[in-house]
């Protein structure tokens, strides 16, 4: 490295003053966001435990060949299983851990969707049959819904399961070209069993489509079984970034499983060839999504304050213009232009960690309701984590990229960790359901709210996060017929449902302050954030405010002036507002977003290290740049 001075890299902290500043609490705030005492203890312990495991690095990641990338992910989840066994780690334990690694592998889906979709949809049989090799990791699994012609569109899969009563097998099968699995992530290279969805076809009748456990390859060779095609679907969008994920293509080939292998807790297959259909609701079926959807939302908040962090933290270290006298120039997080930009996506942070943590609750509620055949709350669960779903991440995805460019020109560079956090995040807003379609479920849900409240004939009265429809005097009047035109209205009604789940958002966020919050000054500061999500969020959409009569121009006047006061309250306080989300730098993985925000040392350093600075002249000159520079440029082989 070439210039730069020992004691400008060590020691220092450069944003000492700015923590210095703050009015609150960090460490209660801390315990706040973690959601409990023992869960920060759990998340603290682990984030340094991967830290400081060279094991676990993850800077050299957007140089390495997709091969490489790939082989080091499972060098990787092979040791953090290792570690998970060596220190026998508990359950949460281990997740956090996973989580920390911070790099997209098969055992993602092996844990998030393979686990609970055998649990949700199994019967207790085939849980005690399966989930002890699964905890095991004897066989690793994967959750094979999507064909190359069908995502959304679930009901459309064309991959068969029709049951042979001879043999007492289903025969799993690949008719078409479209029908082939495309996309289930850890499928492509590792996964030996599926969880593969397919039409159920008993006795020449079609049943919709189910789930069946299939082994895909050998546990002694790892080579595809009979009738098995499997592969890798290529390189995915970033450098690095998803890539490390082995996102899979599957053809069934008249491959046989035994009966038994249907998940058949909605409904099951006797071995005389007969189709029953439990009490529970067939929708039931796509519990596992639901399950995967309120985890993705308790997620966002992660993604969202990791960005959120870098930029706040490189704002307050970067300085452009306004020197007086000489002086330093004004730090960028100053300007009133990079606070009303910045802050409200601060605020967003915290109030999706908080809707993340509602939506768990009413997840584990739903849960239990439906335990005891009580499935009245489904169709709510179902849009609150579908609209939540789509509301959290693409509110993140946008909020990524807007954190990359408060970073100015350094948030172009991979050093700086938000090209890649955006590359791994941004498809969040299509995996686990296109944020389009799962609105068009909330809207669906919303109006068949209405088409109820306008009925006589039905005595329900609309409870939970739509118990406020009984309030708005215009609902309550409206007479059904808002299904008959509803796909010509859903580009409307779309924008309905993205206003129904932020009034979730905001209402969650308010009952969150009505708790008891302890420690000096935690609460008010939470109260700012609160304020400046709800009025953010009156201020961009003021136009449908103020054409709908909800407010006057003067509300919407009023509500701008106090965004701006609220904005100069977060002010000395967003460095600690940040180091509350208590990230390591390696978890960070950004220059930029350091703790002691020693900056530009980093990041003179780290332009060094890249692999085209190995030579002071780059291979390809004598080929290429030399014949240019003497006009040989005819003569030369190219
Ligand atoms: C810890 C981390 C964990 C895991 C790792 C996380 C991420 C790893 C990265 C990636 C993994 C990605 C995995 C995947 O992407 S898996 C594939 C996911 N696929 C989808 O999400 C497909 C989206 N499509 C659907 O969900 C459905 O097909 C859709 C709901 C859009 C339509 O279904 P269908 O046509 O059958 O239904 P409708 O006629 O519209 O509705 C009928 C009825 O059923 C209700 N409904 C629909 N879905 C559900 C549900 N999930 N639960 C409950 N109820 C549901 C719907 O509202 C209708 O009700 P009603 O109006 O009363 O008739
Ligand atoms: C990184 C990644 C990982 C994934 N992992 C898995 C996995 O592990 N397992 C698995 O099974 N699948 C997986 N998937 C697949 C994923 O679930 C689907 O891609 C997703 O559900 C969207 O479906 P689609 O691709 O068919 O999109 P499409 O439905 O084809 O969407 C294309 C466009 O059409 C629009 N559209 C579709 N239907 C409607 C409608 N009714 N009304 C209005 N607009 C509509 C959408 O909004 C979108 O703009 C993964 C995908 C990605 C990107």
């Amino acid at each position: 490295m070439e210039g730069v001075g020992e004691e400008e890299m060590e020691g220092v902290d450069h944003l000492a003053h700015e923590r210095n500043k703050s009015e609150f609490d960090v460490d209660a705030m801390k315990i706040v966001w973690a959601g409990s005492p023992h869960a920060f203890d759990v998340s603290d312990r682990i984030s340094k435990l991967v830290a400081s495991d060279p094991g676990f690095r993850k800077d050299n990641r957007s140089t390495l060949s997709r091969k490489e990338l790939f082989k080091n992910t499972l060098r990787k989840a092979a040791y953090a299983w290792k570690t998970i066994v060596d220190l026998r780690l508990s359950e949460e334990e281990a997740a956090k851990l996973r989580f920390y690694v911070d790099e997209p592998a098969f055992t993602d889906l092996h844990w998030g969707m393979f686990i609970p979709a055998i649990k949700g949809q199994g019967t207790e049989e085939q849980q005690q049959k399966w989930l002890p090799l699964a905890y095991k990791m004897q066989i690793i699994g994967c959750y094979a819904q999507t064909e190359l012609g069908h995502g959304s569109n679930v009901q459309g899969l064309e991959t068969t399961a029709t049951f042979d009563s001879q043999t007492d097998e289903f025969i799993i099968h690949s008719p078409t070209l479209t029908s082939s699995k495309w996309w289930p992530g850890g499928l492509g290279k590792v996964a030996t069993h599926a969880i593969a969805y397919a039409r159920l076809i008993v006795g020449g009748r079609e049943h919709g489509v189910h789930g069946f456990i299939v082994q895909l390859r050998s546990l002694e060779d790892h080579s595809p079984l009979l009738g098995i095609t499997v592969g890798d679907i290529g390189m995915k969008f970033g450098n690095g970034a998803y890539n490390t994920m082995d996102n899979g293509v599957l053809q069934f080939d008249h491959v046989r499983i035994p009966r038994n292998q249907m998940l058949m807790r909605v409904s099951q297959v006797t071995c005389e060839g007969k189709y029953k259909q439990s009490d529970v609701p067939r929708q039931l079926v796509y519990g596992t999504m639901v399950y995967v959807r309120q985890t993705i939302v308790a997620d966002a908040s992660c993604a969202l304050s990791r960005a959120v962090c870098i930029a706040t933290r490189y704002s307050a270290v970067r300085r452009q213009f306004g020197s007086q006298n000489g002086g330093p120039e004004t730090q960028v997080i100053d300007y009133k232009t990079q606070q009303s930009r910045l802050f409200p996506l601060l605020a967003s942070a915290y109030a999706f960690r908080f809707i993340g943590e509602w939506l768990k609750w009413l997840y584990a509620d739903v849960t239990q309701r439906l335990q005891a055949n009580d499935f009245s709350t489904l169709p709510e669960a179902h849009a609150c984590t579908a609209g939540l779903k789509s509301l959290t991440t693409t509110a993140t995805a946008d909020g990524i990229e807007e954190c990359r460019k408060l970073c100015g020109g350094h948030g172009y560079l991979c050093s700086s960790g938000l090209p890649e956090l955006f590359a791994v995040y941004v498809p969040a807003c299509t995996y686990e359901g296109d944020n389009t379609v799962l609105l068009l479920q909330v809207a669906r849900f919303l109006m068949k709210t209405v088409s109820q409240l306008g009925s006589r004939l039905s005595s329900k009265k609309p409870v939970g996060t739509i118990a406020y429809m009984t309030r708005v005097e215009h609902l309550m009047q409206c007479r059904c017929g808002v299904q008959r035109g509803f796909a010509e209205l859903s580009a409307d009604l779309v924008e309905a449902a993205v206003a129904h789940c932020q009034l979730i958002v905001v209402s969650k966020f308010i009952e969150k302050l009505q708790q008891e919050i302890p420690g000096k000054g935690v609460k008010q500061q939470l109260e700012v954030l609160c304020n400046i999500y709800a009025l953010f969020l009156l201020h961009k959409h003021q136009g449908d405010f103020l054409s709908t009569g909800c407010i006057t121009p003067k509300h919407a006047a009023l509500a701008n002036d106090e965004l701006r006061s609220l904005y100069s309250q977060v002010r000395p306080n967003a460095i600690a507002l940040v180091d509350a989300f208590n990230y390591t730098d390696h978890y960070l993985g950004s220059i930029l977003g350091c703790y002691d925000g020693n900056v530009y040392p980093k990041l003179y350093e780290a332009a060094w290290k890249d692999p085209l600075n190995e030579s002071v002249v780059p291979d390809g000159y004598h080929l290429y740049i030399r014949p240019l520079l003497k006009q040989e440029i005819r003569t030369a082989r190219l």
